[in-house]
């Protein structure tokens, strides 16, 4: 047989026909109506809610890319299809959690849908969703009741886990940082609560206020009424865009400007120091994902403007939301730490030290 030409080559390795099969296929919960005991495309279809004539054609394509295999016909002529190895994980059961990174309308399946308006990216730097939608992937997932039982799921497995190490370095928040004069922390864009938690249960005389959009600060409300630290931690629904809660020593900035281009970054930075006020101050732990690799930078950047600013790029953004740098902490190739206050407060110590 005559090799391919390089344009056949070029069509088949751009085709989207099978991860797009695939991806409906977890999104129809298709391995999940096999398993359940639905063999042709009819009773597949009943279950899925979906139109039979073009499940009976995505059943036959996955048979053929070998998520499937056809196990012969019923009385009436119909095709029964059965999930092979390589179908299994789609199972919503399946420990691999493939279906949840798979199918479209899921948090992590539907941000990889970016990867398909790549050129915006290329051209912009902004994430593809924002060439989409206009809104950032935060409001859509938070403003959204659909995807508050994703986020349940998802503080439902952070409890199973709790006590374990804190990721990306996040220890050092808790440790390397001078806690002893803080008596109130506002962990702003706080997720469902680790690290305050984490931060109050080893500094027994703080007090803290998560600040998060809807669905997640939710989470994080019904975690801390339930935990040890219930007395001491609040969460409250809030945009880090509008107002925060005024009058705490510190605000807490973790793993956050990574989603905000420059401008936004700034306006994120200042509002904190408008809440921060004349004794405040800010901690900025921002994360750096290594995005030394195409595949890797591609896929980040397709999400996500600024997936690992350095120490010096994010100083240079502190210094244009007005904020000097006060205390640098222990800089690792995934975290950095540092400490910013606004002009008039600035110089607790009288000076810059550099530690770690
Ligand atoms: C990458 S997570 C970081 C979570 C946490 N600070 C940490 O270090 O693990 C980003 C968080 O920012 C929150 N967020 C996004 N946009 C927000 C906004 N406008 N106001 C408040 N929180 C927001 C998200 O809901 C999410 O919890």
């Amino acid at each position: 047989m005559a090799d391919p030409q390089p344009y056949q080559q070029l069509l088949s390795l751009a085709d989207l026909l099978t991860p797009s099969a695939i991806r409906a296929a977890a999104t129809l919960r298709v391995a999940d109506h096999l398993a359940a005991g639905a063999t042709t495309a009819r009773e597949v279809a009943e279950r899925a809610q979906a139109r039979p004539d073009l499940t009976e054609a995505l059943l036959r394509q996955l048979a053929r890319t070998g998520l499937l295999t056809e196990t012969g016909g019923t009385p009436d002529g119909e095709r029964r299809f059965a999930l092979t190895p390589l179908g299994e994980p789609l199972r919503s059961d399946h420990p691999s959690g493939a279906r949840e990174a798979l199918r479209n309308d899921s948090m992590m399946g539907g941000s990889a849908l970016s990867l398909l308006r790549l050129d915006h990216t290329v051209r912009t730097g902004e994430p593809a969703l924002a060439a989409e939608s206009g809104g950032s992937y935060w409001e859509k997932v938070n403003g959204d009741a659909r995807y508050a039982e994703e986020w349940a799921a998802q503080a439902r497995a952070v409890d199973e886990n709790a006590g374990g190490p804190l990721h990306w370095d996040a220890d050092n928040i808790v440790t390397a940082y001078d806690w002893s004069g803080v008596r109130r922390v506002v962990d702003v864009g706080g997720h469902l609560g680790v690290i305050l938690m984490a931060l109050l249960r080893k500094h027994p005389h703080l007090h803290g206020t998560l600040v998060d959009l809807k669905n997640v600060a939710e989470q994080a409300a019904a975690r801390f009424a339930h935990s040890d630290v219930a007395d001491r931690a609040t969460a409250v629904v809030g945009s880090f865009f509008d107002p925060l809660p005024q009058g705490a020593d510190v605000y807490l900035i973790s793993a956050i400007l990574a989603d905000w281009s420059d401008d936004d970054a700034v306006r994120i930075l200042r509002g904190c120091a408008a809440a921060a006020g004349s004794h405040g101050r800010i901690l900025l732990a921002e994360v750096a994902m290594p995005t030394g690799d195409p595949a890797v930078e591609l896929r980040l950047r397709s999400m996500m403007p600024a997936p690992s600013r350095s120490v010096a790029e994010l100083e240079a953004l502190a210094a244009r939301a007005g904020l000097e740098v006060t205390w640098r902490g222990p800089a690792t190739a995934a975290r950095t730490l540092l400490e910013l206050t606004p002009p008039r407060t600035a110089g607790r110590a009288g000076e810059v030290p550099a530690r770690g």
